[in-house]
């Protein structure tokens, strides 16, 4: 029964990528509103959002939907299932045309909840081609999503075991000096690759084997990103994809938000830099 609302919600997902795709051009815009983090929406924020909620209502196992573009969840039917959904992720990435991507969870519990009630995850990288990947039960597969199509490329994602790349959030002056130190050991073994779309950054994490970062940073003791619309999401999916994650102290998925815009810092990525970063905070 899981299963099947599960490929039913990510079915609704990958139904309303390309249309999101295609409203992107015109909706570069400021829309003229502040989501519940304080940050000005876009246009096409808004709009991914609405598009995002219309179908899911549809799917029965849904009964309620939760975007980070939207103050408080929202009734969508009877099923048991909460959609807690980033619509939009790098958005600012709208306006240099670089990589975005849409970041779902699927909760059996209402939100604010912990990570042990996610049942599934999944993301769309809108970059050259669009693509998705989802984890549930413990394997994570990535399909490339063309117009009503959706081809499996990998059934069965894993993080490669040597890691080659870092990329990490923030400014370097407002990092820790724990951080900053932890931060320098990593340039200098491995290449720099940041976007500045969690969504595409992490991606690239998955292909090439590395670690994800939005720290906590002096100005922001919480970090940036936020618990159940893209900590923890992306956080299920890196560990079923046999990596780590951490909020510099424990498991992110270990997270019990009180608040569900709640934000807390993020690391991912292979179990030896994530070991080797939580034992120098
Ligand atoms: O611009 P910065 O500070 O590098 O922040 C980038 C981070 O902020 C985000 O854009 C936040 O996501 P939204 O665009 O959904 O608000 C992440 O995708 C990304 O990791
Ligand atoms: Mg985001
Ligand atoms: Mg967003």
């Amino acid at each position: 029964m899981a299963d099947q609302s599960v490929s039913q919600i990510f079915s609704a997902i990958a139904d309303t990528a390309p249309a999101v795709r295609a409203a992107l051009p015109g909706r570069r815009v400021e829309y003229g509103g502040e989501n519940p983090s304080g940050e000005s929406q876009l246009a096409a924020d808004v709009y991914a959002d609405s598009l995002f909620k219309d179908r899911l209502e549809q799917v029965d196992a849904v009964g309620t939907y939760f975007s980070e573009e939207e103050e408080s969840a929202v009734a969508v039917g009877d099923g048991s299932l909460t959609v807690a959904i980033d619509p939009l992720d790098g958005s600012s990435n709208l306006k240099s045309n670089n990589a975005l991507g849409t970041i779902v969870s699927v909760y059996d519990e209402p939100l604010p909840a912990s990570g042990d009630s996610l049942i599934a995850a999944g993301y769309v990288l809108y970059g050259p081609i669009t693509t998705m990947v989802v984890a549930h039960d413990g394997v994570v597969t990535e399909s490339v999503l063309t117009d009503g199509n959706q081809e499996v490329v990998k059934d069965d994602l894993t993080l490669p075991s040597e890691p080659t790349i870092y990329g990490f959030g923030g400014r370097i002056p407002d990092w820790t000096p724990e951080f900053t130190e932890y931060a320098r050991e990593i340039e200098s073994e491995f290449k720099l690759r940041y976007g500045g779309s969690m969504v595409g950054d992490v991606n690239q994490v998955l292909t090439y084997g590395g670690i994800f970062s939005y720290p906590a940073v002096k100005s922001a003791p919480d970090g940036k990103l936020r618990t159940q619309f893209e900590a923890h999401p992306m956080a299920y999916i890196v560990e079923a994809a046999g990596g780590k994650s951490s909020d510099g102290t424990q498991s992110i998925l270990d997270r019990t938000p009180t608040e569900v815009h709640e934000r807390t810092p993020v690391h991912l990525g292979n179990d030896e830099l994530i070991d080797r970063l939580e034992s120098s905070l």
